[in-house]
């Protein structure tokens, strides 16, 4: 496939008389302890593809493009952080987000002859092909990038609409928002009404004084994120430790559950003992069989250690809770650690990991957990060493992402493109609400494995 950048356009958000950025004057949105685990992380990126009846090259330039560029200024008016950098001054002992007047979003516009069907269909496509439909985030030792979008035309096709998301600035659910806020906007400029301003669901609270870190939470964080670092020379730096190059063989593919099929596997989980109810969610029964399926695919030694973990949203479990559209990250990442894996492969595999999960998303709830936030990230990051399987989740089947509609109607396919191995994504059925989208991405011969178990599994 062939991809042409046309133009890098840096796009400042819209000003006006009571626009919070001048000349004289910056905004600065320190890091909290929730922020800085994932400062050295890499990226996450995400593509969404919008098929259009009518795009030819001269319609997209002088109609779609200035629309999307207009409505990304409007919408970058109450997303500033979006437009800075992170940066760590000497004298701080965090890291802060500045962003200043006329700061920008890089957007590469590009151009492709890929064919637009098979990079938005639900099989098995090369994931390097789909990174090429998402920006590179710049970062230095001095300073790294908050957020960068690419939009790319596939003629007489569509388009599709790319980002890299620093996850120091932000998390899944704030990106999700951010993109669902600049649909918004764009519809409405659609339609020859020129808001720019948001309904509250889509406009960000970027009031850091909310959270709240009375125990030390930041210096714990910080020690661990010094301990992740692989350049132990320049404790500050903003560098990411080194990703490894993406093999031509490795693919990325969509696996659906339909609502049936959620509830086929639901009832296959009901617990018989009624003192003890399971939190049969959407969530727990597609992870639970997902990552059974994923241990069974693999085989293998029996004993052999496993673990999986998840996020939680805590913006609604902090007492006092936090605005739902709280802008940053507010996640606990909770999991199990170094279980067999033939506890998950065995006959009783999907409800010893449903089990497994309904405790742990209750245990999101008990009292005084987020002091524990983070000793629960220093045993991941002990246990991924010691697993020869480690699940993870990007994204969530609640993020409603196929709503992100700019007026050319819902995306086709959304794609996270921040998963591999036994690292999955999950979103909602495009066709079906109740249903689960499930990514995944590894070796077409691994892949081709966990297919058959997925699919097996259901016929059962
Ligand atoms: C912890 C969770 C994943 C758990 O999800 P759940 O769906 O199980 O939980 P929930 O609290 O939303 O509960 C809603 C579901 O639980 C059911 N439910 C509620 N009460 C129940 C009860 N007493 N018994 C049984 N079921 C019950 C509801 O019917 C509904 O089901 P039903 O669903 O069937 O209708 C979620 O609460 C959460 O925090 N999600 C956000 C995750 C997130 O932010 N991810 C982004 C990661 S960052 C990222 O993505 C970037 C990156 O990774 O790089």
């Amino acid at each position: 496939m062939k991809l042409l950048v046309v133009e890098v356009a840096q796009i400042i958000p819209y000003t006006d008389s009571d626009s919070v950025l001048n000349s004289a004057n910056s905004l600065n949105i320190p890091l909290t302890f929730f922020d800085l685990p994932w400062l050295v992380g890499h990226p996450f990126k995400q593509v969404f593809f919008y098929r259009l009846t009518e795009s030819t090259r001269e319609h997209f330039h002088s109609f779609i493009l200035p629309k999307l560029k207009l409505s990304l200024s409007l919408v970058l008016r109450s997303y500033l952080p979006l437009c800075g950098c992170i940066t760590w001054n000497p004298n701080e002992l965090k890291p802060r987000i500045v962003v200043s007047e006329n700061d920008a979003v890089l957007v590469t516009i590009a151009e492709t002859d890929a064919d637009f069907s098979h990079l938005s269909s639900y099989g098995q496509r090369l994931v390097s092909e789909l990174h090429t439909l998402t920006p590179e985030l710049p970062f230095s030792d001095d300073s790294a990038s908050a957020f960068s979008l690419q939009i790319t035309l596939f003629p007489k096709q569509g388009f599709s609409i790319g980002f890299a998301a620093h996850h120091g600035v932000l998390d899944g659910k704030t990106s999700s928002i951010f993109i669902k806020a600049w649909a918004h906007l764009c519809k409405q400029d659609m339609e020859n009404r020129v808001v720019i301003s948001l309904p509250a669901s889509l406009t960000p609270s970027l009031d850091r004084s909310l959270v709240k870190d009375l125990t030390g939470l930041d210096e714990q964080m910080l020690e661990m994120v010094r301990s992740l670092k692989d350049d132990k020379t320049n404790m500050r730096s903003l560098s990411r430790n080194p990703i490894g190059e993406i093999g031509d063989d490795v693919v990325l593919a969509t696996l659906v559950l339909s609502r049936d099929d959620v509830e086929r596997l639901r009832e296959r989980c009901m617990s018989q003992d009624d003192r003890r109810p399971l939190h049969l969610s959407t969530f727990v029964i597609a992870y639970a069989y997902a990552w059974t399926c994923l241990v069974k695919a693999r085989g293998g030694d029996g004993e052999r250690a496993v673990s999986f973990i998840f996020g939680g949203d805590f913006r609604e479990r902090l007492d006092p809770p936090l605005p739902t559209t709280y802008f940053g990250n507010c996640l606990f990442t909770t999991g199990s650690y170094k279980q067999k894996a033939a506890e998950f492969a065995g006959e009783n595999g999907l409800v010893t990991a449903v089990e497994i999960l309904s405790d742990l998303v209750k245990g999101l709830s008990s009292p005084g957990i987020i002091e524990t936030i983070a000793q629960g990230f220093a045993i991941v990051f002990d246990s991924i060493g010691e697993s020869s399987q480690f699940g993870s989740v990007g994204m969530s089947n609640k993020f409603g992402l196929y709503e992100s509609d700019f007026g050319w109607g819902r995306p086709v396919k959304v794609d996270f493109l921040s998963i591999r191995g036994d690292g999955i994504s999950l979103a909602e059925r495009r066709e079906e609400s109740g249903g689960v989208e499930i990514g995944m991405c590894m070796n077409k011969n691994e892949l081709d494995l966990v297919f058959s178990c997925f699919n097996n599994g259901l016929q059962n």
